[in-house]
């Protein structure tokens, strides 16, 4: 484990009262920032990047556009993620290209919603998964940026969503092939409602119907390639053997997981 940020509190041989003043707490929001930050550290200048989505992501990209603005960046390309991402990277002036023009990419960052022990990972709650999926796995390096809560004994251990996009038409036949496919898993499945109850459209026009799993999946490459052959199946949200790098960041400070 690498500590890599000044300890939370420290203590002084030359007091005679040894008391170490109480751990400052950090808000979930400055553990997703300070994670964000020191991925950042890998990006170097003339790098093609791919510029993740969601709450953590978001503190990198606004980073990397701060450090383009003071010149301490330079030509750098990045290919978003999402329709939000590259509203969020114009604004800031970051160079933007795709997948066509950039089939390699040099280093993605990006959060997650689960990290299993094997930095395994389901994304997607934010509803970004399919083109996370390709630019990430388009990449050399994948750093994945999340704060301790989102650490997993195994995907969907935390009892809430792994997305899975369906193309709209017939979802409710896909999500019951899946319901079915998964059943021995525990699983229930809901079709994602937008904020005003209207089911929830990707950037891509699909659907996302989210499995709620009760057991272990055991081999998650049998299960992931049993959902890929429903057809009607888009992608779904375990990223398995994709992320080189996962930094946490908790209230005990910041360790890197090397694959
Ligand atoms: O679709 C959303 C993406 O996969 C996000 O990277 C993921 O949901 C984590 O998001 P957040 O950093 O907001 O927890």
């Amino acid at each position: 484990m690498a500590l890599t940020y000044d300890p939370l509190f420290i203590t002084s041989d030359k007091s005679p009262i040894n008391i170490p003043s109480p751990p400052p707490t950090l808000t979930q929001d400055e553990l997703k920032r300070i994670a964000a930050y020191k991925a950042v550290d890998y990006v170097k200048s003339n790098m093609v990047l791919g510029l993740g989505t969601g709450s953590t992501a978001k503190h990198a990209v606004d980073r990397i556009g701060e450090l383009l603005r003071q010149n301490k960046l330079k030509n750098i390309v990045g290919i978003p993620t999402s329709k939000k991402t590259q509203e969020q990277a114009l604004s800031l002036n970051i160079p933007l290209s795709d997948l066509d023009s950039h089939p390699v990419i040099d280093l993605s960052i990006d959060g997650a919603d689960e990290v299993d022990p094997f930095l395994n990972l389901v994304k997607g709650r934010g509803g970004s998964l399919l083109r996370e999926k390709m630019i990430e796995g388009a990449s050399k390096k994948f750093v994945v940026i999340v704060d301790e809560t989102k650490m997993v004994e195994h995907l969907g251990g935390s009892k809430l969503a792994v997305p899975v996009e369906v193309v709209p038409f017939c979802w409710k036949f896909t999500a019951e092939k899946l319901r079915e496919v998964m059943e021995g898993y525990g699983c229930e499945v809901k079709v994602r409602l937008g904020e005003e109850g209207e089911v929830f459209v990707t950037d891509n026009g699909n659907y996302i119907v989210d499995m709620y799993l009760e057991k272990d999946m055991g081999d998650l490459s049998v299960v992931s390639d049993e959902i890929l052959r429903l057809p009607g199946v888009v992608e779904h949200g375990m990223f398995l053997d994709m992320a080189s790098t996962v930094i946490v960041a908790g209230e005990f400070g910041v360790e890197i997981k090397n694959k």
